[in-house]
């Protein structure tokens, strides 16, 4: 008899059968040593170990200090993975085997989870309407609230792979050049409107010729699956700096993401049709019929906490951009997609106030202060923490969880 007590999930349990996240964690018994995880319940499978005890033929992959070669493996090897482990794991005698033979650890605080990929290529999108057109009202109050070209393509820019950290990574107020409207010339100094994005983004696999156009109907080939992620940004900063060429340093200083990734599969109860077109769409970004991908909307409900308190729940289903049409356009030029690719879906905001995913547009760029129990707030301040979690439909009235991602704002140097 094993004197492990045992390892097993309940039915409403975030972390289920249906999910199986992977992320990568060193344990304080062998801190140098990096290895992927599957998440079940309050358990951690070492993947690679168990692959390579029942022989399984990507063990090797997942014996790798990350992500990144499995990702490269695309999609057979995701579904035979996933489908392996799901065995495994739904085995009450292998799970408590694979617990004996300290496979199946407690995710307990001898654990510690690390940035899960390396982020090869970084784009960030701008695809909800609530949002855009909230900020081009604050940004550009004499235009149109959204430009001629929003309804037609998904609006990105590339980011900065090098900054993206994993969840619980302080977040250090960036400094810089800051413009208030009527100041005849800049200043230099720390940020004094720091705020957050809710997003989610989207972790790339199976890499591409140049000159290869991906279409919306590849999306499972080529995204392996989802995480949280936090665009910390400096709205002095930015608004300075953004014309011509769009975000820069206002938000290439950070940008947090979960360390648990979803994979696609586990979220197709929560597929969902994306909102009506009002324009006409070109073929390669066309829903519906036209694009051979069904329902390519997610139905993914965030919640965002500024010191433990709730300022606001976005619903990722109100998005405007899909998932895949904003592969098919990032690739729509023949530009590459490698392995660990990290795409963000843009801040996701609903139409109520309640359903903002920035502080911005919350507190109407500083005009109504958020309440907490603690006073007000408009931007971030030092100490302040924030958190995004999220869960989406599972199968049978389930939840699968998507973890959390956290940060805690350190002051200037
Ligand atoms: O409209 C602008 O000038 C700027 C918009 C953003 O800050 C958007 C951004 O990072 C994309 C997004 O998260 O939706
Ligand atoms: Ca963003
Ligand atoms: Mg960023």
């Amino acid at each position: 008899m094993s004197d492990v007590s045992l390892p097993d999930v309940a039915e409403d349990d975030l972390y289920g059968p249906d999910n199986l996240p992977y992320g990568v964690y060193t344990t304080d018994a062998a801190p140098d040593r990096r290895r992927i995880g599957v998440r079940y319940g309050s358990w951690v499978l070492d993947v690679g170990a168990a692959a390579a005890a029942a022989d399984h033929p990507w063990a090797e992959v997942l014996s790798a200090p990350s992500l990144n070669p499995l990702l490269a493996a695309g999609r057979p090897a995701w579904r035979e993975v996933r489908a392996a482990v799901r065995s495994w794991l739904t085995d009450a005698a292998r799970r408590e085997q694979l617990a004996a033979d300290g496979l199946l650890l407690p995710l307990d605080a001898s654990v510690t989870l690390h940035l899960p990929f390396e982020v090869a290529d970084y784009v960030d999108f701008y695809a909800s309407e609530h949002h855009a057109s909230n900020l081009g009202r604050i940004f550009r109050p004499d235009s149109e609230p959204l430009t001629p070209n929003w309804k037609h393509m998904p609006i990105g820019y590339h980011g900065r792979a090098g900054t993206v950290v994993v969840s619980g990574t302080p977040v250090k107020r960036p400094s810089g050049q800051r413009k208030a409207p009527d100041a005849p010339v800049p200043d230099f100094g720390p940020s004094r409107r720091l705020d957050i994005e809710a997003e989610v983004g989207f972790v790339v696999g199976g890499a591409t010729e140049p000159g290869t156009a991906v279409p919306q109907t590849a999306l499972r080939d080529h995204v392996f699956g989802v995480c949280l992620l936090n665009d910390w940004s400096a709205r002095d900063l930015q608004a300075w700096e953004y014309v011509p060429l769009g975000p820069f340093l206002g938000k290439s200083f950070t940008t947090s993401v979960s360390a648990w990734i979803t994979p696609l599969d586990a979220l197709d109860h929560a597929r969902t049709e994306p909102p009506a077109r009002s324009h006409e769409l070109l073929p390669y970004l066309a829903d519906g019929e036209g694009s051979g991908v069904e329902a390519a909307g997610l139905d993914l409900r965030i919640t965002v906490r500024l010191n433990g308190e709730v300022i606001s729940e976005p619903p990722f289903a109100a998005m405007y951009w899909t998932a895949a049409q904003q592969l098919a356009h990032m690739t729509v030029n023949g530009a590459t997609l490698r392995p660990g690719d990290l795409f963000g879906s843009g801040t996701v905001s609903g139409p109520e106030v309640a359903t903002r995913g920035c502080l911005l547009e919350l507190t109407w760029a500083g005009r109504d202060p958020v309440e907490l129990s603690t006073g007000k707030r408009t931007f971030l301040e030092d100490g302040d923490e924030v958190t995004l979690s999220a869960w989406a439909p599972g199968p049978n009235g389930t939840r699968i969880g998507l973890g959390e991602v956290t940060g805690r704002i350190t002051p200037a140097a």
